[in-house]
């Protein structure tokens, strides 16, 4: 039989670190090795011998843990948000220094959610208009969520592919914020509101119609199985792998 992958948990006493930790404590092919929560030291996923961690953490956190882990060539899931371009670029770097280590920055585990950003990209080009608005519970730190910023990079590219420019705007004065963030060109809206987990919706428009694609995360139960299948696939992808699209052959 094979051996059990050794996997950790950073961030175990959080929402989405206590669910994490259930599953994988309830994987048949993985070994709970540790559980660590804030003000605990790293050194602990050595004296536990993992070989797997799974960063369910904080912005401010999330980037020396990574480092941690590279550094001592654990393989590293990261659902943690936050991620800018500049901190990917020195996590790139320091990868390069450890050549078998593989890291998965995944913005959304949800399959859902990472079906309907891929869906989102492929229909960017044929319409005019795009804006996101994401829907999260009120205790979530980051504005906007990770998904919406990858959603509207993925959306970016795919319309400036196409030849595409600024969706329409003729707005000459608004509130501080009534126009949302802009995030490579695409407006970003942000609901918090108790009783929801996570969602979004990206609303595309041309001229008399509206494509709609809107994914909801009712449950943390709705990211498990695409954690389980970062931590069986990150090993065979070495380097840097940002989306758990870079692990699904999604065929888009
Ligand atoms: N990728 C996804 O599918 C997905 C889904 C939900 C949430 N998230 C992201 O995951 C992160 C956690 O979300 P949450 O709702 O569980 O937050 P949370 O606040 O409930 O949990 C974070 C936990 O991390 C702990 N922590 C802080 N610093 C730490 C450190 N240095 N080491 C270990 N633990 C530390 C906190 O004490 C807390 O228990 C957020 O960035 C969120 O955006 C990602
Ligand atoms: O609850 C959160 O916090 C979530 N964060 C991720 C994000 O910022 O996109 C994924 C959805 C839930």
């Amino acid at each position: 039989m094979a051996e059990r992958l050794p996997v950790a948990v950073l961030g175990a006493n959080g929402r989405m670190g206590s669910e994490a930790v259930r599953a994988v404590s309830a994987a048949g092919d993985m070994e709970l090795v540790a559980a660590l929560g804030r003000g605990d030291s790293l050194e602990g996923l050595l004296d536990a011998g993992a070989r797997y961690v799974v960063d369910l953490t904080v912005p401010d956190a999330t980037e020396a843990n990574v480092r941690f882990a590279v550094e001592h060539g654990i393989h590293a899931v990261v659902g943690t948000t936050g991620w800018s371009e500049e901190r990917l670029g020195a996590l790139r770097r320091l990868l390069a220094a450890s050549p078998g280590t593989g890291v998965l920055i995944a913005p959304n585990f949800a399959l859902g959610a990472v079906l309907a950003s891929a869906f989102a990209a492929k229909a960017a080009r044929y319409f005019e208009s795009v804006e996101i608005v994401e829907l999260h519970h009120p205790d979530k730190v980051d504005a906007p969520s990770g998904t919406a910023v990858r959603t509207a990079q993925l959306i970016a590219a795919a319309r400036s592919e196409a030849g595409l420019g600024a969706s329409p705007d003729a707005t000459t004065t608004a509130l501080d914020g009534a126009r949302g963030a802009d995030v490579d060109g695409v407006r970003v809206h942000a609901v918090r509101l108790r009783g929801l987990v996570a969602h979004q919706e990206v609303l595309l428009g041309g001229p008399g119609e509206q494509l709609t694609l809107r994914h909801d995360s009712f449950d943390r139960a709705s990211f498990m199985p695409g954690v389980l299948v970062g931590l069986r696939e990150v090993a065979a992808h070495p380097g840097l792998t940002v989306g758990l699209d870079g692990y699904l052959d999604l065929g888009l």
